[in-house]
């Protein structure tokens, strides 16, 4: 399974987790990354934990201002970008640009989406993978393994009908190993989690006991 921890804009800070997440991945062999603010992507990624942007913009180098480019994460040390986050929603036309861009400078892919539906058509535009996250469980203590199985096996059987090389993750409310091993068994290969650690008190501790049963 993968992990993927977005920092959000949480008052967190990004190298203490990065630290932490970097040592339980290495310690359990369990893929870890971590997606902090755009602006602490070098310096998470200069701990050597795998570093991931929490979004890129729909565009190429040019007259942009405010945009974040791919090509500027990748030069920072990200490999990966989520895109189409709940808090940060695209129209269908620049999801696929914003994945395009990504590819362009090798960047891994997941574009996230509320609901099976959702989850189908953006599996049609070839990201590397897909994650479904109801934003009602965002941020919540149920997890969506647990408090909304269907949505994931259905996001699962969307993406499988249309691509079966999308990998698809799911995300909510995930804070337990248990959570991890529950969105496993329906299909899932991965997990967005952000509160759970980002908020926990102790962050590393937090992802120690996730990884126990996996
Ligand atoms: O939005 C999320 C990850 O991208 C999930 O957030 P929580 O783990 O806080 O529910």
């Amino acid at each position: 399974m993968f992990i993927l921890i977005n920092l959000k804009a949480y008052p967190c800070d990004p190298l203490e987790i990065a630290n932490a997440a970097r040592d339980v991945a290495n310690d359990s062999g369990v893929r870890i990354a971590v997606s902090p603010q755009a602006a602490d992507i070098a310096r998470v990624s200069d701990t050597g934990v795998e570093t991931w942007a929490q979004h890129v913009s729909a565009n190429n180098y040019g007259s942009y201002t405010g945009s974040t480019l791919a090509e500027a994460v990748a030069n920072a040390g990200a490999t990966g970008t989520l895109i189409n986050h709940s808090e940060r929603r695209l129209t269908l036309a620049d999801i696929d640009t914003a994945v395009n861009a990504a590819s362009r400078v090798d960047l891994d892919t997941c574009v996230c989406a509320n609901n099976p539906a959702q989850i189908g058509a953006v599996t049609a535009l070839s990201p590397d993978s897909v994650a479904v996250e109801p934003p009602a469980l965002i941020g919540g203590d149920a997890s969506v393994a647990t408090a909304d199985p269907d949505i994931v096996s259905n996001a699962v059987e969307s993406t499988n009908s249309i691509d079966k090389t999308v990998d698809v993750y799911c995300g909510a409310g995930i804070s337990a190993g248990d959570d991890v091993i529950a969105a496993r068994d329906l299909g899932a290969s991965g997990i967005l989690l952000a509160s759970g650690v980002a908020k926990a008190d102790n962050p590393r501790k937090a992802l120690e006991d996730l990884v126990v049963p996996i």
